[in-house]
């Protein structure tokens, strides 16, 4: 086969798949004379949109390629609010209107409820923000090799687009984490090498409550903060600490693992505590630099909101909150039910989650740190059928094993709260034998500009 090395072609949008870019097919003639189906993928285009693209090696069956040219754009195509947009792996949708990027997100989930042959017309429209933007309380910039801060780009996990601004970040999170690149530079200190392993900087986490106003940063090196680094984390700690008095919270997190995540053998509180405050629907939180919280704060109420209002959680019932984090759910709904038990397989999560609980002054809430399936098994048999239960997994969803065992337990009602509505329908066609219905699916956008969507749904035992 001769291999082309480019072609240039026009071609229509179909639909964006499950990453947000535009995809097309497009059969071509090969040498032979037999057509041949090319898949594209274009990034930052809208269906129906006509596209000139310029396609590497076009006989492969599917490549992808960046939009030169919209010939025909979308009516809900507008220009993107932030100078990165283009290369920046955090955001796919900053040029889709955000009534539109809401309307595909409701239709994505209505499409995975009525693949699993439940009732579309059972999920409601999106609730979505009234400013969708500086959402976020938590980012994780990764320095380059060169030492420069930002974030991946889109599609290539070595490069780091260096970074200017971040719409979706809180304002003073952006501020903190410039002065410490600058402070990075000033002090030509070397970027983490992900090939070599070698370098000294690897992460800057910036978290801040909207609630306290309370901010962390956590720096992930590859050494200690002292010896020849001492005079230079002295600087950058003088400098934080006066600039940003909100930082109640500074940190070297030291780690020399080799994958490519914050984690960390050995913390250093450069100044403040090791925590910082948030609060949830009221209730206080303590926050580590490896505490799971709910990372849009505005919308996460929503959803407590919704949890409840779904629940109807009453005095007088006993309640199991399946996958419970810290407690994010757990709170609101102790002070609602008789008894709680929170299961989370996270140890840290759940010492976290008694303490918060203590806090808060929460007497009837027990916590156990267990695998969901293990877990769930003890607390039937100790604590009894609970008549409601909440659960709230990951992204891989809770799985047809956890599913059925909530099924056999038979509470009266189940909120599922999802971060992923193609688990979320699979996990809940496993409790149609188990005589439950599906009553109503609210979803909720945590993350505008991205594809993620999260759902609060309620299910009811049919007697
Ligand atoms: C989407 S988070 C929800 C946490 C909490 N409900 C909140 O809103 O903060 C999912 C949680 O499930 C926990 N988890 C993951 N796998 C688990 C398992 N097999 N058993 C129990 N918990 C698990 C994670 O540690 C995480 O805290």
């Amino acid at each position: 086969m001769t291999t082309i090395e480019k072609e240039t072609m026009i071609v229509e949008i179909k639909n964006v798949d499950e990453k947000g870019a535009g995809q097309a097919v497009v059969w071509r003639e090969n040498e032979l004379g037999n057509k041949k189906k090319l898949k594209l993928t274009i990034p930052q285009t809208l269906p129906g949109e006509k596209v000139r693209v310029t396609v590497d090696q076009p006989q492969r069956r599917h490549r992808k390629a960046m939009p030169e040219e919209i010939l025909n754009a979308h009516v809900e195509r507008i220009g993107a609010a932030c100078p990165h947009f283009e290369k920046c792996g955090g955001c796919v949708w900053q040029h889709w209107d955000y009534n539109g990027q809401l309307q595909q997100k409701t239709n994505h989930v209505k499409r995975v409820i009525e693949e699993q042959g439940f009732d579309p017309n059972l999920v409601k429209d999106t609730i979505g923000m009234d400013e969708p933007w500086r959402y976020r309380n938590k980012m994780e910039f990764t320095f380059a090799t060169d030492g420069s801060l930002g974030l991946h780009e889109q599609g290539n996990f070595r490069k780091i687009i260096s970074l200017e601004t971040c719409l979706i970040a809180g304002k003073e999170m952006v501020e903190a984490a410039l002065e410490v690149a600058n402070w990075v530079k000033e002090h030509a200190l070397k970027g983490y090498n992900k090939d070599t392993h070698e370098g000294l900087l690897r992460h800057l986490m910036v978290r801040q409550s909207f609630a306290t106003g309370e901010m962390m940063l956590a720096l992930f090196a590859t050494e200690a903060p002292d010896g020849s680094l001492k005079n230079a984390v002295d600087t950058i700690v003088a400098r934080i600490t006066e600039k940003f008095p909100q930082v109640k919270s500074f940190m070297w997190l030291e780690n020399t693992d080799w994958a490519d995540r914050t984690q960390s053998e050995k913390s250093h509180t450069l100044a403040g505590r090791d925590f910082i405050y948030d609060e949830m629907d009221g209730y206080r939180f303590r926050v580590w630099f490896d505490t799971f919280f709910q990372t849009n704060p505005t919308q996460a109420q929503k959803l407590v909101d919704l949890a409840v209002e779904m629940a109807e959680p009453k005095k007088s019932e006993n309640m199991i909150d399946l996958f419970c984090g810290v407690g994010t759910f757990s709170l609101p709904f102790a002070s609602r039910v008789g008894k709680l038990v929170g299961i989370e397989i996270v140890e840290s999560s759940i010492e976290s989650a008694k303490r918060n609980a203590g806090d808060n002054g929460i007497e009837n809430a027990t916590f156990l740190a267990q695998d969901a399936r293990t877990g769930l098994a003890q607390v039937l048999e100790t604590f009894g059928r609970p008549e409601l239960l909440l659960l709230d997994p990951p992204r891989s969803g809770a799985g047809g094993k956890v599913m059925r065992r909530i099924g056999r337990s038979q509470p009266e009602r189940i909120v599922y709260v999802s971060c992923n509505p193609d688990t979320f329908a699979t996990d809940i066609k496993q409790l149609e034998p188990f005589g439950y219905t599906l009553k109503v699916v609210q979803p909720v956008d945590l993350f505008p500009h991205t594809v993620h969507v999260e759902c609060c749904a309620l299910l009811v035992r049919n007697n």
